[in-house]
């Protein structure tokens, strides 16, 4: 997957939001001052909510007979009716979770000119800075990212490697193995909540893609006027979320038209349904729409993996999920090509995925049959 030409795309100025942060506290510039209508409502008018479905894994991995029933049960609506669950017991060391979070601490609190080092090249997504910028008006994040791809080694760009802090390259790949297996149990599980056999996506994926996202989103004098990140779904098949411990609550996902905080359960990760796992259940499990938002006073950290097929492999809804009364929404296309659509389009809710959507007038002539 080739990165657009560099010399093709204008960003502007984007200023880093640490930095911002720093030197003129109370100065937002006009680039992250968002339209009235995206401009987020933020607790305590909204209602606070934990209320994000819990999966408790070791019922699925080491359960009875009769835990791994109710737990894929309780999987599958958390599946078909939230796209979002937190999961408790998940079997990752909790030292583990506390590693990555401090070296991405510190990989954060490193002068401007060492991160600079890494720089996000425009057009690309990884490296530090601001992924999904493509123009030279569009709004920014109020937050700095810092993205790898891990998986397969082709798309790891080694000079992006941090080597300071000491323990930050070591560290990710040990915790990305480890998420790597947790995603490859959950797939197995989702599978057979959807009545599936459990190898069903193993055997499909190929050699499977995974990235992983460091987000460090600075305290905002005026988190009414800003987004941490832009309401959008993730590309991936699973997506992992690790948030900061002690950092405030600022992932918000879109729940029936409304935008719902998620209050983190200490030590839980939070996993989320993306876009080839809508395409592939044929709608039934649907990628959910979420932002991030800011806080005045505390900062927030947020380590996300995504875990996606091989860029190599067509993609379509799977047979079993496709029948009169629910019609094939989607067409085939190849991985390696959404990915490259995704990666070179700003976030924008869940219009990627139009990408694959066939639409609704299409859909009534296939509904209706041959003429
Ligand atoms: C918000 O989403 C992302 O930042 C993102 C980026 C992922 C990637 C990298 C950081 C390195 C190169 C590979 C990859 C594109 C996966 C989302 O990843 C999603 C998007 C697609 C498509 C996907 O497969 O995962
Ligand atoms: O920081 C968060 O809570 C959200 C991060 C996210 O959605 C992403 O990186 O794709
Ligand atoms: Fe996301």
């Amino acid at each position: 997957m080739a990165p657009i030409p560099i010399s093709s795309i204008k960003v502007g100025q984007i200023d880093d939001v640490q930095e911002l942060r720093k030197t003129k506290p109370t100065i937002i510039p006009e680039r992250f001052v968002r339209d009235m209508a995206e401009r987020p409502t933020l607790a305590p008018a909204m209602p606070c909510s934990s209320d994000i479905p819990t999966i408790n894994f070791s019922k699925l991995s080491k359960g009875s007979k009769d835990e791994l029933k109710s737990e894929i049960s309780q999987l599958a609506a958390a599946c078909e009716h939230w796209g979002f669950f937190q999961v408790i017991n998940h079997g990752i060391d909790l030292s583990l979770l506390e590693s990555i979070e401090k070296v991405a601490k510190d990989f954060f609190m490193l002068p401007l000119e060492e991160k600079k080092k890494y720089a996000m090249a425009p057009g690309t997504v990884q490296g530090y800075g601001q992924a999904f910028v493509l123009s030279e008006d569009q709004k920014l994040d109020w937050c700095n990212m810092f993205a790898l791809g891990v998986e397969p080694n082709f798309i790891r760009n080694p000079l992006l490697w941090p080597t300071e802090p000491e323990k930050f390259s070591g560290t990710v790949e040990v915790y990305s193995k480890e998420v790597r297996k947790l995603c490859e149990n959950l797939l197995k599980y989702i599978a057979m909540s959807l009545g599936l056999k459990g190898d069903v996506f193993e055997k499909m994926f190929g050699e499977t893609v995974q990235a992983i996202r460091m987000n460090y989103y600075p305290p905002c004098s005026r988190p009414d006027l800003v987004l941490g990140l832009s309401p959008h779904s993730d590309g991936s098949a699973l997506t992992v979320l690790q948030q900061g411990k002690d950092t405030s609550v600022g992932l918000h996902i879109l729940k029936d038209d409304r935008w719902v905080p998620v209050k983190p359960i200490p030590n839980a990760l939070i996993l989320n349904i993306g876009d080839t796992l809508e395409v592939l259940t044929n709608g039934k499990y649907k990628s959910v729409e979420h932002r991030a938002v800011t806080h005045k006073e505390k900062d927030r950290l947020s380590i996300v993996t995504f875990y996606a097929p091989s860029y190599e492999i067509e993609l379509a809804p799977m047979e079993e999920l496709v029948d009169e009364n629910n019609p094939c929404k989607y067409r085939r296309y190849n991985h390696g090509e959404y990915s490259k659509h995704y990666v070179t389009n700003k976030l924008q809710g869940k219009k990627t995925l139009e990408f694959a959507k066939i639409s609704n007038q299409k859909l009534e002539l296939v509904n209706e049959g041959p003429i």
